[in-house]
């Protein structure tokens, strides 16, 4: 009954409507462009009661949790791209200081795609929500898409396939990338805070020797178009990176210049807040792919050097039991080396990939091989002393020149004393910062290196 009803009601709407076009279509070239627009959005709001229409509704949120829908960011990413020229009102935003302004279609607006010869209306618009989110206000966003019903295969099979890969290119053309880290974690549990990344360092202005510059360069990159040859030999797509050296030799830098080479986003994690073996975990499958996550100074960290535990199952058990023992304990510090092996190993297979993981340490011979074995660790790069070719990095980045005479009295200092790039670098800037001249800078460097030569003499 209910259904006739319905039936009935929208047969006698759409009697109306039709006719209302009909007068519409007549009377349209005689009124003022505004009035018009007005009317045309009430139509497109009416349209889904016709038959002959058809509606997709895109909201913010999965409808069984509280999840964000990856469709809504990438068809809001496609629409701002794509057609918010289109619209009457738009929303502008930056989302990068070093990024260009973004516009948005405002809410209740609406915009025209094309697609294959059929015309879609998208209408950005909100209603009250049924979950409650800290940013949301109670309210839930949503895109509705209406097409002629005709077009209904080609929407779902094509044009939606279309949205997801157009919006996912402009999202990553356009997004600012990240540096997170959980170092807030306490009180409310664990989550990453984050702030832009921007960091300057490239592997142009890293000093390191040219043929491991190289050979970093070429392993990121077969990494990076490496997700067909990862799946095809059925390994997950991630790659670890030791980088051990003493301090100030550019661990940290050559981690930016990483993260900026691959347009990475960073998670920093200090895992000496974490509270226990599961918080550990939760954080690392909170990572997103494409990503560099680093721990810092491993060594320091916790007590990583002490023996691994065994896969026996007695031992494992105890192992699993001890954190649970010390929750709450807040000061208690329960990650264990066995924790970390599997929060590395379980990562890579239960979430999205295309990760970079980066351990550095000053001290190598401290760590347990489990943690830098080849696999976990694929590639151990030594950041060392100064060197001659390093220091050329520094002279052209820094002096902007090639060669001068005193090159060969530092080629020659550098072969006879340990010192870090920090302190080359610290040296030659302090004077050019001042707008000192060559000549003055390297001098100073001169007199730097003697008297670390001094120094160790001593
Ligand atoms: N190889 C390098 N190339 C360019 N700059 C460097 C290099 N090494 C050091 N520097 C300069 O020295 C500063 C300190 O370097 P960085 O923090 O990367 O060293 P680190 O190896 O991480 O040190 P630590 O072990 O103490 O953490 C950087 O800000 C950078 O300016
Ligand atoms: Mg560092």
């Amino acid at each position: 009954m209910a259904s006739l009803i319905q039936v009935g009601l929208s047969s006698v709407l759409k009697k109306k409507l039709e006719s209302f076009l009909f007068v519409w279509a007549m009377a349209r070239n005689s009124i003022s462009v505004e009035v018009k627009l007005m009317f045309t959005t009430f139509l497109r709001r009416m349209i889904p009661f016709l038959n002959s229409y058809h509606v997709i509704e895109i909201h913010e949120h999965h409808s069984e949790h509280m999840m964000r829908n990856k469709l809504y960011s990438l068809a809001n990413a496609y629409l701002s791209d794509v057609c918010a020229h289109g619209a009457n009102k738009q929303q502008a935003e930056v989302r990068s200081l070093s990024g260009r302004p973004f516009l948005t279609i405002a809410e209740e607006e609406e915009v025209v795609d094309t697609f294959h010869g059929a015309k879609l209306w998208w209408l950005a618009s909100s209603c009250k929500s049924k979950y409650s989110t800290q940013s949301s206000n109670g309210e839930e966003r949503f895109y509705r898409l209406t097409f002629l019903k005709k077009y209904r295969k080609l929407v779902e099979q094509e044009y939606l396939t279309h949205i997801f890969h157009e919006g996912r290119e402009i999202l990553a053309r356009n997004r600012q990338r990240r540096l997170f880290t959980n170092i807030h974690s306490g009180g409310s549990g664990y989550s990453w805070t984050c702030v832009a990344f921007e960091h300057p360092a490239t592997f142009d202005t890293l000093a390191l020797d040219p043929a491991t510059k190289r050979d970093v360069i070429e392993d990121l990159m077969s990494f990076r178009e490496g997700k067909e040859y990862y799946k095809k030999i059925g390994k997950a797509w991630k790659r670890g990176y030791l980088l051990y050296g003493p301090p100030g030799t550019g661990k940290s830098t050559m981690i930016a210049a990483i993260a900026n080479f691959l347009e990475y986003d960073v998670y920093d994690l200090e895992l000496t807040t974490i509270k226990n073996n599961m918080e550990l975990k939760k954080f690392f499958l909170e990572t997103s792919s494409k990503s560099v996550i680093v721990v810092e100074d491993i060594d320091c960290s916790l007590n990583l050097t002490s023996k691994r535990v065994t896969k026996n199952k007695k031992d494992k058990d105890e192992a699993e039991a001890a954190p649970a023992a010390t929750e709450g304990y807040d000061n208690v510090n329960t990650v264990t080396l066995s924790g970390l092996l599997n929060s590395i190993d379980g990562l890579w297979s239960a979430c999205e990939d295309e990760k970079i993981i980066i351990f550095t340490t000053n001290h190598v011979e401290k760590l347990d091989p489990a943690l830098i074995r080849r696999g976990r660790m694929d590639m151990h790069i030594e950041m060392s002393y100064c060197t001659f070719e390093a220091f050329k990095v520094f002279a052209r980045n820094y002096l902007g020149i090639e060669t001068h005479h005193l090159f060969s009295t530092i080629e020659k200092l550098l072969l006879e004393v340990n010192v870090s790039p920090a302190d080359v670098a610290e040296a030659l800037m302090s004077k050019s910062l001042r707008n000192a001249d060559v000549e003055v800078c390297l001098a100073n460097l001169v007199e730097v290196l003697n008297s670390a030569k001094e120094d160790m003499n001593k």
